[in-house]
């Protein structure tokens, strides 16, 4: 097991509510997710395994948690917001640079995970 922290935004240190850099009034607080990335060549047995996945998804379902509070917070500034408000090239772009990150899975299988994530956050949105 090897630990890395990983700047999901290199360089820019852009307020991930708002989008504005630096520290500034009601969104100075920030906090960060720190996460164990396992190795798996280093992983021998079923329990291990599963260990590693329980970890990874733990942060994963922290991550889509944020990411929903912030794709609602996005629909509130849209002038259109929702369904109705769909972005495809926006979200052509959200893949395409996924899969600078995420190789083994490629742009159509991270498609069809990021349409699932998105469609999500649009409902949760329209429940909030
Ligand atoms: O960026 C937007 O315009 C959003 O509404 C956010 C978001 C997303 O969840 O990332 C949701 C719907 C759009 O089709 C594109 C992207």
């Amino acid at each position: 097991m090897h630990d890395q922290v990983i700047d999901p935004v290199e360089g820019a240190a852009a307020c991930p509510a708002c989008g504005r850099s630096g520290e500034h009034g009601e969104h100075a607080e920030r906090r960060e997710l720190r996460v164990p990335l396992p190795s798996a060549a280093d992983i021998a047995t079923l329990g291990e395994a599963r260990a590693a996945i329980d970890g990874l998804d733990a942060a994963l379902a922290t991550l889509l948690e944020h990411r929903a509070a912030v794709a609602a917070a996005v629909q509130r500034l849209k002038p259109v917001g929702g369904f109705a408000g769909r972005d495809p090239a926006r979200e052509r772009q959200i893949v395409e640079a996924m899969a600078v990150r995420a190789p083994s899975l490629g742009p159509d299988r991270l498609a069809r995970i990021m349409t699932a994530v998105i469609e999500a956050g649009l409902d949760a949105a329209e429940k909030r």
